[in-house]
């Protein structure tokens, strides 16, 4: 079976960060966006970015730039079907995105997010850490997508949904949970003060 395709959104606004594309923010002599490139480029077949605006100022990534399939920010669900769009044309059959401000997830996120999905036979597993009081805590953008759905979803978005976990839900998702310890691999960066913990992270435990 050939390995799913990849998908990394960067596609927000990244507000609380004061605007600007937070991938480009320089963490451990490259930058978050280089981190993530590195972890899930050889978990998949082949790699595309979801981001809005001027392509070329991610040129030196050397990957395909995909903007939002639906207008005005709508959120990370307009960068997946973007990802099934571009899936769709490669024949490829399944997307593993991954959020660009997020540079310690699992390496082998890929791997236990198409497990889940084939136990459960569902088209759709999205990542989660256990949480002892709250239970499994889910990770709308870190999932894994059957490229079947993309009309589903294309209809979706257009008929005004934005929360992720609302549609995964109606699609009975799977989850792969992993293991918090020593510190969450969905971390992610949306503060200055969050990239300097990241910086830290990546110095000592990493
Ligand atoms: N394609 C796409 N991705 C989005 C959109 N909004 C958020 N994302 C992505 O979803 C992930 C989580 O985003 P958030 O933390 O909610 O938003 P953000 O833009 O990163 O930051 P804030 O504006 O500070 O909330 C990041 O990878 C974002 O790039 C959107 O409208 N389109």
């Amino acid at each position: 079976m050939t390995k799913p395709v990849g998908i990394i959104l960067a596609g927000g606004l990244a507000t609380r960060m004061g605007g600007g594309d937070k991938g480009l923010l320089p963490l451990g002599g490259g930058t978050l966006l280089s981190q993530v490139i590195d972890r899930l480029a050889p978990q998949v077949e082949a790699l595309a970015l979801n981001a809005n605006g001027d392509p070329t100022r991610f040129e030196n990534l050397g990957l395909p730039v995909l903007p939002d399939s639906i207008d005005g920010y709508v959120g990370p669900l307009a960068g997946v079907l973007s990802g099934l769009d571009w899936a769709a044309s490669r024949g490829a059959t399944q997307v593993i995105s991954a959020a660009a401000d997020t540079p310690f997830f699992p390496r082998d996120l890929a791997e236990r997010l198409t497990q889940a999905a084939t136990d459960a036979q569902s088209p759709i597993a999205l990542a989660a850490t256990n949480d002892p009081e709250r239970g499994p805590m889910r990770q709308p953008t870190f999932g894994l997508w059957d490229v079947a759905l993309r009309q589903d979803l294309r209809n979706a978005l257009q008929g005004g949904l934005r929360k992720v976990v609302q549609w995964t839900d109606k699609h009975g998702a799977a989850m792969a949970i992993f293991d918090p310890a020593p510190f969450d691999p969905f971390f992610n960066v949306n503060t200055p003060e969050d990239l300097a913990r990241a910086q830290n992270l990546l110095e000592t435990a990493t």
